[in-house]
């Protein structure tokens, strides 16, 4: 029985000769993790060499150790790298307890090599003993016979060709520390988290796809420029379409340029659209790609804090109007989501900490483990620089923003158009939503929504949801992200009038999201303008 917390965290299985042992130190390095190789194991065990044990002992006495070795070490070898022996798979207890491995979520990697490759370095190898006698004939025999037990073996597979072993390793490491969350309902999908998984684009575009828009910003044209040249190295016509950042490209202006170019590029219904930036560009992106002939493919690529843990995810796609925000749209689910962390390099603090409004979100309705977290690390992720921060903030953002994208994926995969738990993942947006067309779109969302979510605390606080400690605990909470929590611009009135557009109220009445306590969001519907008023004036300008 394998237990996946004292199972090693790769298996690297291939050819001898494909570099094995060498993709598993160095990524074992580039992860910190431990590494061993089955056949040094033996050796070392057995105080001879592998050649000495198949001439002393015969290759069945070489076998039967090798599968106790990769057994015990399948067993308990918590979260390293192992490598095994390129004839080990072919063992049936080894191959049964490897399939028995990937069932318990562990990853078989298929290091490939081009056979002529092989046979050449087979040719330079005299410490086989597989390959004695005819090195190149029996390292092609053994191929042709082993190829297929790889292949069922692999949960991924990389290719020797064209790269260095530095590269390669590289590519494992993110490939292991990829996270994703599935989004179940009528069309489900993965949101993959990780460093270079843009470089999934391809499986989600499919052979299908021949022309692909790439819609994006100026800010993130290093992303969207590397976005296209893996899309042209797989093979799709790529129109590239800048538009402009941030609420500025999310009007209908914009959308009817793209509409236009589309029509003039020739787009029909298996092509595609990819979104790549923040929020603003992936909501007009998926809201393009939900209309262009009805609806085509759409793969978001967020590269903000905010668009990976929140726009990306869900299917709310859009754009606004001179009335307010978001008012014209449609839910429309994506392919898939690739959240590439190394897009995280560039962004700058504050729209770095602005997406740490809607992580907090998360953690006030559902999850207090990323209140806590939030609580411990805020101030190194109040002063996170996408250039300096090190790897162990790398990996609390990863996985604050895989939390938080589980919320999310919670709420819409049982109710995707909103007609009741979704809108619990409109905390703070009522007023938030006022707040930036008020301010005319200079306020970011998130520094809206955080004194949106204060609004939502004192109103329930006031009507009599919670106490007075909740709500300090938001003001404190929000303020130590660097977030705001008042504001002083518009008058009652205005606000108002912008909430009633609001998508949660109902005729005249009007519905708010609000706490009954941490983790538990409520519906507040129709509440008098008496306690509007006061909670409105809670929120400006302190002392
Ligand atoms: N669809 C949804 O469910 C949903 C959810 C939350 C928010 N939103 C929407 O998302 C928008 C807010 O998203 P946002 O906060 O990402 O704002 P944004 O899209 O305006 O992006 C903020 C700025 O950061 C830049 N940027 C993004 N990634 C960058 C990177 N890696 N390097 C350098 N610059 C980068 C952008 O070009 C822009 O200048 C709002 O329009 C909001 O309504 C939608
Ligand atoms: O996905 C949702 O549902 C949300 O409410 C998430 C919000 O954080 C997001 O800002 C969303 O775009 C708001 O939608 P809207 O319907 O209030 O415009």
């Amino acid at each position: 029985m394998i237990e996946s917390s004292s199972m090693p965290k790769a298996v690297v299985i291939g050819m001898p000769g494909a570099g094995k042992t060498r993709l598993g130190r160095e990524t074992a390095a580039l992860i910190k993790a431990p590494f061993r190789d089955t056949d040094q194991c033996i050796e070392e065990e057995a105080g001879r060499s592998v050649s000495e044990i198949f001439d002393t002992q015969g290759e069945q006495t070489f076998r039967d150790m090798e599968t106790r070795a990769v057994l015990d070490l399948l067993k308990d070898f918590p979260g390293g790298i192992l490598s095994l022996g390129g004839g080990a798979p072919m063992s049936t207890g080894v191959f049964q307890a490897l399939q028995d491995y990937r069932r318990a979520g562990g990853a078989v990697v298929y290091l490939q090599i081009d056979p002529e490759e092989g046979v050449s370095r087979a040719a330079r190898s005299d410490h086989r003993p597989l390959l004695r006698g005819g090195a190149s004939e029996r390292w092609m025999a053994l191929y042709r016979e082993r190829r297929s037990v790889y292949q069922e073996l692999a949960t991924i597979t990389l290719k020797s060709r064209n790269t260095t072993p530095r590269a390669l390793a590289r590519r494992l490491a993110d490939a292991l520390t990829e996270r994703v969350v599935h989004v179940s309902g009528p069309d489900p999908y993965d949101v993959r988290i990780g460093a270079g998984v843009t470089g999934r684009l391809h499986e989600l575009l499919g052979d299908q796809t021949m022309r692909v828009a790439l819609i994006h910003t100026q800010p993130v044209q290093r992303h969207s420029d590397h976005a296209r040249a893996l899309l042209r190295q797989a093979g799709y016509q790529v129109v590239d379409l800048t538009i402009p950042d941030a609420e500025a490209g999310k009007t209908i202006q914009v959308s009817q340029g793209i509409w236009e170019r589309l029509a003039t590029e020739g787009f029909t219904r298996s092509d595609a659209v990819v979104g790549l930036g923040g929020g603003a560009a992936t909501d007009q992106a998926g809201f393009i790609a939900a209309t262009w002939m009805r609806g085509v493919r759409y793969v978001n690529c967020p590269t903000s804090l905010l668009a990976m843990v929140d726009a990306s995810t869900g299917g709310k796609t859009g754009i606004n109007l001179e009335q307010g925000k978001n008012l014209v749209g449609s839910f429309y689910t994506p392919a898939g989501v690739l959240a590439d962390l190394r897009t995280l390099r560039t962004l700058p603090n504050e729209i770095f900490v602005e997406g740490l409004g809607e992580v907090a979100k998360s953690g006030f309705i559902m999850d207090g483990g990323i209140l806590r977290e939030l609580e411990e690390r805020a101030e190194s992720l109040r002063a996170f620089d996408g250039r300096e921060s090190d790897q162990w903030l790398g990996t609390v953002v990863q996985e604050l923003i895989e939390r938080t994208v589980e919320v999310k994926a919670r709420h819409v995969s049982v109710d995707l158009k909103e007609s009741g738990l979704r809108e619990f993942l409109n905390y703070g947006h009522t007023l938030g939503h006022a707040i930036e067309k008020i301010e005319h779109f200079t306020w970011r969302h998130g520094q809206a929504v955080s004194v949106g979510m204060v609004f939502a605390a004192e109103l329930a606080r006031i009507t009599g949801h919670l106490d007075q400690e909740a709500v300090d605990y938001h003001r404190r909470l929000l303020s130590s992200l660097g977030l705001r929590t008042w504001w002083n611009g518009g008058d009652f009135d205005q606000v108002l009038a912008l909430m009633h557009r609001d998508k949660k109220a109902r005729g005249n009445k009007l519905r708010f999201i609000i706490l009954d306590g941490l983790g538990k969001p409520t519906h507040l519907d129709d509440p008098p303008v008496s306690a509007l008023k006061e909670a409105f004036q809670a929120i400006r300008e302190e002392g």
